[in-house]
């Protein structure tokens, strides 16, 4: 699903109210009946009261629509508009006549106004500013933002959460509404899915308003929200006359004394995801409980006991996973540094992999084409430096892609793969997989997707959901805090049966 800017939100609403021949009023008022819909399908006409916050631009033009299918439906509303300017919408001015016809009198906050009384049963509706917020509200806006978010009351945000901005973060987090649900129109906003923005939303919900399908369709977009119709195409299925040749040989390279685990983790997460062979290339300690452990999987060793000083790799390779658990001894730099002269095969690089581009920061010219990078934060600001909010991050993630022709998986709770100028946003995964070795599933997940001829991009964005997924129905059975890398492993066969799973007319998933 495309992740579509202010500009192109507002170019969206032009068009289609050119080519619906609609007012922009119209539009509003469809954005007002959605709302009011799935409000009233919630509450039922139950007794509880209602305080819209409103601004005095289209967001509030939204609230203040709503508030009047609240009250003609029998709801106790309070109507409060936040008169922060006196540049009042057409389609809010609009839309507080119906409400006035209707001898419905909102109360007019000011800057010296005393704030309302909020009950801790209420529901807030917050309506204030929109996507056209472009400058820090003034003080007493932001003690009144401050006021409804110390409230107990529930807060539903229409579009988005009052005082967020788009693009950039609002060095003040007490001037943005803290939002239990976010009801926002037609697409979700990137600011929904980065860490320092995200949180000022619990749940999130698109509302359908009818935009023109054409131009959504046809519009180029820098972020992409990764969800199963966007992955089902990039599965590549198995075929019934092949072999284990067809699907690839996976090597998983890493390992140092008290590290061979990351490597065992990584190496079957590739055989689950159906690799066609598996071969891991360790210090010789490992190879022990590598062998005892894991019997499909080969194992090579290092000469050296604790380290590995000097990469090799079966012939018929296919792709390759490094780092995991690697360590950073001299020797290991050495052997990696060489390594990347001699490769070019389609290549994942993780955790101390990693660090060592980044301690050796001319071995990224060496990496083979779209090498596929996964660093969890601090991996990443070793690699691209510091940034100075989630928007450069994102910024000086994309010119590291470009300069070095590489994927840089950014791990996270949205996890986002940033290829061409390009960043696709993972939809699933949970807190619980905050865990010692989940990242090394991912790799040996997305090497062994590469090692079945997925090509490397797809292979990032599919493996990053798949690992997720498996990530959620391992939470669904045991709980977040006992979600462990091993249970994601354990489910990553459960996860690929998921994704084949398609609605019933009643809503449950039956298989395909
Ligand atoms: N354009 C359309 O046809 C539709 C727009 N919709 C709503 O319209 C919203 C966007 O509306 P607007 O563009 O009017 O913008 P907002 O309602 O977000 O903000 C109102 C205006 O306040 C001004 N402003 C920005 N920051 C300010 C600040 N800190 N202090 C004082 N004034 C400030 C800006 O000029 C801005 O246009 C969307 O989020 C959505 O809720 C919906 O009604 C659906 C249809
Ligand atoms: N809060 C979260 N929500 C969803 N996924 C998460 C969350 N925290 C971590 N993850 C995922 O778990 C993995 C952790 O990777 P990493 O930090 O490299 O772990 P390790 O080094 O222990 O293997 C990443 O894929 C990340 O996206
Ligand atoms: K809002």
């Amino acid at each position: 699903m495309k992740i579509f800017n202010a500009q192109q939100i507002y170019a969206a609403d032009k068009f289609t109210i050119e080519k619906q021949a609609i007012t922009s009023d119209a539009l509003m008022e469809r954005a007002a009946e959605r709302i009011f819909s799935w409000v009233h399908s919630r509450l039922q006409g139950a007794k509880v009261k209602i305080h819209l916050f409103c601004g005095i631009g289209n967001n509030g033009g939204d609230g203040i629509a709503l508030a009047r299918h609240l009250v003609e439906n029998g709801y106790e509303i309070a109507v409060h508009v936040v008169n922060y300017s006196d540049k009042r919408s057409k389609d809010f001015l609009i839309n507080l006549d119906r409400l006035k016809e209707r001898k419905l009198w909102p109360e007019f906050l000011d800057s010296d106004c005393e704030f309302p009384e909020i009950g801790h049963e209420d529901i807030i509706i917050d309506a204030i500013f929109g996507i056209g917020l472009n400058r820090a509200p003034e003080d007493w806006v932001a003690k009144l933002i401050g006021h409804i978010n110390d409230s107990a009351a529930f807060i539903l945000s229409i579009d988005v959460p009052s005082g967020l901005f788009l693009d950039k973060v609002s060095d003040k987090p007490e001037q943005v509404i803290r939002a239990n649900h976010v009801l926002s129109f037609q697409a979700p906003k990137l600011v929904f899915f980065l860490p320092e923005t995200g949180v000022f939303l619990n749940q999130w919900e698109l509302l359908d308003i009818g935009l023109d399908q054409e131009y959504l369709y046809k519009t180029e977009t820098d972020f992409e929200f990764i969800g199963k119709p966007e992955v089902l195409p990039l599965y590549i299925p198995r075929l019934k006359f092949s072999h284990k040749g067809n699907y690839g040989h996976a090597v998983i390279v890493g390992g140092s004394y008290g590290k061979i685990g990351a490597v065992n983790l990584a190496a079957r997460a590739c055989l689950k995801v159906g690799s066609g062979l598996v071969t891991t290339f360790i210090p010789e300690c490992g190879y022990i409980p590598l062998q005892t452990s894991e019997p499909e999987i080969m194992v090579l060793t290092d000469e050296e006991e604790d380290f590995i000083s000097k990469i090799e790799l079966p012939s018929n390779a296919s792709a390759i996973g490094v780092g995991v658990g690697m360590g950073t001894h001299e020797q290991t730099v050495a052997a990696f540094s060489s390594f990347l002269n001699d490769t070019k095969m389609p290549m994942v690089i993780d955790a101390d992999g990693l660090n060592i581009l980044a301690e050796n920061k001319r071995l990224l010219n060496k990496m083979p084409q779209q090498a596929v990078l996964t660093p969890h934060p601090k991996e990443l600001e070793r690699l691209i430096g510091k940034w100075e909010d989630d928007f450069d991050k994102l910024k000086k993630a994309k010119a590291f892609s470009k300069k070095y022709d590489c994927i840089l998986v950014l791990k996270g709770a949205h996890t986002i793969t940033i290829y061409d100028g390009k960043g696709y946003i993972n939809s699933n995964g949970n807190p619980g997989m905050a865990t010692a070795g989940s990242g090394d599933v991912l790799t040996g997940i997305i090497t062994g997707l590469i090692a079945q001829n997925y090509p490397p991009l797809y292979a990032a964005i599919f493996g990053v959901y798949l690992h997720g997924l498996s990530g959620d129905i391992s939470s669904s059975e045991n709980g977040y805090e006992a979600v462990t890398a091993s249970t994601i492993i354990a489910n990553i066969g459960k996860a690929f049966m998921e994704l084949f799973k398609r609605a019933s007319p009643e809503g449950q998933e039956q298989p395909q």
